[in-house]
């Protein structure tokens, strides 16, 4: 059993949406293959992966660097001890070997992209769901219902108050109760309107949460704390620099409610320094760690080890990025649920075809590997890079 090729191809994810940080109107994705010499079902067994939005793709790195360290390992010291199955830890090794520590950079990027495939591998090689071979694995029951919330309310050319709106409504129509906005790209009066508007709009049929993306120092990220505290929001997410722990900690002192960060810390070390540093309160705060950004699932294993050594619910994890791969991970391992672009970054995000969401809530499809094959858009352009 080996791998015989790591395709990787950069494609567009562009739209005309801004944050508080970034436009994504030159916003890319990689896309990986990894092409494996087993067949099932008659089909030769490929797994796939790519990067959420807001980092750019990684063809640089898989090319130079981490496809041919995988590619030249002996095939044997991928393989797992019983010999039927790749190893995804050993093969994060062979990827990681003369990398040193800290300074994470990008790479995160390229290598949880490239293990989101191998894990895609490695549960159609077992014939099951990723979900379910997580859940054996870690003594985990497994949930298939997964909560999901609707992130959206980005600034958008010419978008009025009764644009923001109507998306929003058009995100309870499919059946989300938590809708989310984006904030800190305008002035505060200006945003505190943009919050009134939605929230007379879901009334009490869902809740708020609003996003910051790592805009504000410390005054900012505190003056609008005390705007938004009046208000019963679902959280308050990433008001400072995502390495900035003690403005994180200060801020708790002037906002009551939930707050959640994680999506740009990309390793379980800076993790933990959030945990350590960052005055989080486990029975209220959301973590938001990524594994397609943050050397994948191999190291998102550690980072719910950490977790637990802090005292922390694997329960209060709710990734960001809006994949399938979170989507297996919560169910499997029983977090608190994943995030969701309904109207963006297609045909990446999402849930398979037959997937609807029922009161905040999807039940996973029962496909073997990530799932991706259930999701028409997606899997076509998947097969186009490799089958
Ligand atoms: O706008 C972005 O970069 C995405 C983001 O923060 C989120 O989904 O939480
Ligand atoms: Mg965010």
């Amino acid at each position: 059993m080996q791998i015989v090729d790591i395709v990787e191809v950069t494609k567009p994810i562009a739209s005309p949406i801004r944050n508080a940080y970034i436009d994504f109107s030159k916003m890319t994705a990689s896309l990986v293959a990894v092409v494996t010499d087993q067949v099932r079902d008659g089909r030769r067994v490929v797994g796939y992966g790519f990067n959420s939005n807001g980092r750019y793709g990684q063809g640089g790195l898989i090319r130079e660097r981490f496809r041919d360290r995988v590619l030249s390992a002996d095939p044997k010291s991928l393989i797992n001890d019983a010999g039927d199955n790749l190893d995804p830890h050993r093969i994060w090794a062979a990827m990681m070997q003369n990398e040193k520590p800290g300074g994470h950079g990008e790479r995160s990027v390229a290598v949880g992209t490239m293990d989101m495939a191998v894990w895609d591998a490695v549960a159609k090689i077992a014939g099951k769901p990723l979900f379910r071979l997580l859940a054996e694995t870690y003594g985990v029951e497994a949930d298939p219902r997964v909560f999901v919330y609707a992130a959206g309310g980005y600034y958008y050319p010419g978008k009025d108050l009764s644009a923001l709106r109507a998306e929003m409504r058009g995100y309870l129509n499919r059946g989300y109760t938590v809708v989310k906005m984006k904030i800190g790209g305008a002035s505060i009066d200006e945003d505190r309107r943009r919050i009134e508007a939605v929230l007379e709009e879901i009334g009490n049929e869902a809740q708020l949460a609003v996003d910051a993306n790592g805009r504000f120092d410390l005054e900012t990220a505190i003056a609008y704390a005390k705007m938004l505290r009046e208000y019963p929001l679902f959280w308050y997410e990433e008001a400072g620099d995502p390495l900035d722990y003690q403005l994180q900690a200060a801020l708790a002192d002037f906002y009551p409610g939930p707050m959640a960060t994680g999506e740009n810390l990309f390793s379980h070390q800076d993790a933990r320094n959030l945990l350590r540093h960052g005055g989080m309160r486990p029975d209220r705060d959301w973590l938001q760690f990524d594994c397609a950004l943050s050397y994948g699932l191999v190291e998102y294993l550690r980072t719910l080890d950490v977790l637990k050594v802090h005292g922390w619910s694997p329960k209060r994890c709710i990734p960001h990025g809006g994949h399938q791969m979170s989507l297996n991970i919560a169910a499997g391992l029983g977090l608190g649920g994943n995030e969701s672009y309904p109207d963006l970054f297609q045909p990446y995000g999402g849930f398979p075809d037959s997937v609807k969401v029922e009161q905040g809530y999807i039940t996973m499809p029962e496909l073997p590997g990530i799932g991706f094959e259930g999701k028409s858009d997606l899997i076509s352009v998947m097969r186009e890079l490799a089958e």
